[in-house]
């Protein structure tokens, strides 16, 4: 599957550390990021991560536009619910295409350890990626 992972300043670390205590369980996944958050976990972790730019300069719209191709199949976004982001429009943008689209988003650390242990369930959505591998 296609896993979106993204998290503001003050989640990094708890991003980091889900990402290690998941890491065998990501391993069989295809990784993206905003650019910040990849890079911290891949000096963390044994996982490769596509990155992209960070979130203020464009990251967010960037995977907006891979949830737009139905190309993400679960966003992990830690929000930082307490303080303002210059680039507030470009997450809710993020956030309703994931609506639109029906993409599960996990924005808390609760709901992201329920969404990625349901990964290999049956009855997760798995999207066909075949037309734009
Ligand atoms: O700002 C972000 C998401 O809105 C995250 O960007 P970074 O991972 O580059 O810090």
């Amino acid at each position: 599957m296609n896993i979106a992972l993204i998290s503001h300043d003050a989640l990094k670390k708890k991003m980091v550390n889900f990402a290690i205590a998941y890491e065998p369980l990501l391993l069989s996944h295809r990784l993206y990021a905003t650019g910040t958050t990849g890079t911290m976990i891949m000096e963390a972790t044994q996982l490769e991560v596509h990155r992209f730019l960070s979130g203020p300069l464009g990251g967010d719209q960037q995977i907006g536009a891979l949830v737009a191709e139905q190309n993400i199949d679960l966003i992990i976004f830690f929000r930082d619910p307490l303080t303002s982001q210059p680039h507030e429009p470009d997450i809710l943008a993020l956030l309703r295409l994931a609506d639109v689209h029906d993409i599960p988003v996990g924005t808390n650390l609760a709901t992201a350890e329920i969404l990625i242990r349901s990964l290999d369930q049956e009855g997760f959505i798995k999207r066909d990626h075949s037309q734009n591998d």
